[in-house]
């Protein structure tokens, strides 16, 4: 079913997220946070937020990392704190004696990378002579499913090795009360209510009233029908961000401006500038992780490209999400259709009204997550409760 032209009212305001208390500042401490990209950018893009919003908290970070490439457009260089180091894949281990030149304070395995058995050693032999042994994560993936509550905060000893004996902990992102939280940096809900909505869409030609899509995805088999059900919708903008989607894009036969749908085909640019992207569209198709964390603080409707998994062991993760979300059937069936989880039946554009029940189901999982602590304040606590 495809909304009437014009019929479409953008909702040009952002519900604003309720200021959150200042939290107090944490003891200072030294960061080493390791992250092995993968591919795409999500492991890298969740780090060096991760890496931001530490700094911004007054923590000392350095950033261990064997592809940092993408951050020359999601950080440029001029918009890093300088409580961030960011350095390569070490070869060795970090010279001995305190924070300043030893292993940090804190030790972050991102998504299970495993860090260099030299700096296992250093971290035992930093155990054996601080009275604050660091403290040692492993920051999982984020998920809704079930065993992530279970999971989150258990010890894991290490069993072999020159760190044998010695504890690594799991922390796990969620969207619940037992788990981790999500990353929400501080200063977000003012950069949402600073935000000109109309100005934004204006300086690309998006009327108030036109229905602006963004896509950033892997390769949806129902991409051609949702081009063809935007040409019709009209007026209509489909926002492409480079890489997989673009490319996606650029397969289908014979894509290009028709009447009814305008293209634009993006550039990479930086974290917050994505965000904005996020915040002006009326429809926000992400994917990964880190993106469909920012769409849910965008709190216009979405829906996520999971990350394939050639065991499909992505379905389960995606049905708990939806599960989480309560999302209403419409949404449901849209995303299964989107991830090719379920085949056949046509990709149905959702009308003016289905959009708005959409949107009113985000803005009701957006409130429930502010309603808790965000990722970096569970993770200071839980550092302050194990040094
Ligand atoms: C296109 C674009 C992305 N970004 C950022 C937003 C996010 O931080 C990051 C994209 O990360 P994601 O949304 O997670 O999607 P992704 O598909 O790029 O990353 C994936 O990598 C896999 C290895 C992981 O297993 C997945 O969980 C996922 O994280 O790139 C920009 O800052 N500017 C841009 O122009």
């Amino acid at each position: 079913m495809v909304c009437p032209v014009g019929a479409v009212k953008a909702d040009l305001t952002i519900a604003p997220m309720d200021f959150l208390p200042a939290q107090a500042s944490p003891p200072r401490r030294l960061w080493d946070i390791f992250c092995q990209v993968i591919d795409n950018h999500g492991d890298i893009g969740v780090c060096w937020r991760l890496a931001a919003d530490l700094a911004a908290r007054g923590q000392r970070v350095r950033l261990w990392c064997d592809d940092a490439s993408a951050l020359a457009w999601m950080a440029p260089p001029a918009t890093r704190s300088r409580d961030i180091e960011l350095l390569g894949w070490p070869a060795q281990a970090p010279g001995n004696g305190g924070a300043s030149g030893g292993v940090g304070d804190v030790v972050i395995e991102a998504f299970g990378c495993e860090i260099p058995p030299a700096w296992a050693a250093a971290i035992a032999q930093a155990a054996r002579e601080r009275p604050r042994p660091p403290v040692w994560i492993n920051l999982e993936y984020l998920s809704a499913e079930g065993y992530v509550e279970r999971c989150h905060r258990l010890p894991s000893p290490i069993q072999s090795g020159p760190a044998q004996g010695l504890t690594r902990w799991f922390f796990y992102p969620g969207f619940t009360e037992r788990t981790g939280g999500l990353l929400r940096e501080g200063g977000l809900a003012a950069r949402q209510q600073a935000f000109d909505r109309q100005a934004w869409r204006a300086r690309l030609g998006i009327a108030s009233r036109a229905l602006a899509v963004s896509l950033f995805c892997y390769e949806p088999p129902a991409l051609a029908e949702l081009v063809a059900q935007l040409r019709q919708h009209g007026p209509a903008h489909l926002l492409v961000a480079p890489g997989r989607a673009a490319q996606a894009l650029q397969r289908l036969p014979a894509v290009q401006d028709t009447a009814g749908l305008a293209l634009h085909l993006l550039p990479y640019v930086s974290q917050p500038q994505f965000d904005e992207m996020l915040w002006a569209c009326d429809l926000n198709l992400v994917r990964g992780e880190d993106s469909l964390v920012r769409a849910l603080w965008a709190g216009q409707p979405l829906v996520w490209n999971i990350y394939p998994q050639h065991d499909d062991a992505h379905h389960a993760k995606l049905h708990a999400f939806l599960d989480w979300l309560d999302a209403p059937a419409s949404l449901r069936r849209f995303h299964l259709l989107w991830n090719g989880v379920q085949a056949g039946s046509p990709l149905p554009l959702p009308s003016t009204g289905v959009l708005a029940e959409w949107r009113a189901c985000v803005h009701a999982a957006r409130q429930s997550l502010l309603q808790r602590k965000d990722l970096l304040t569970q993770l200071l606590g839980f550092v302050e409760e194990k040094s």
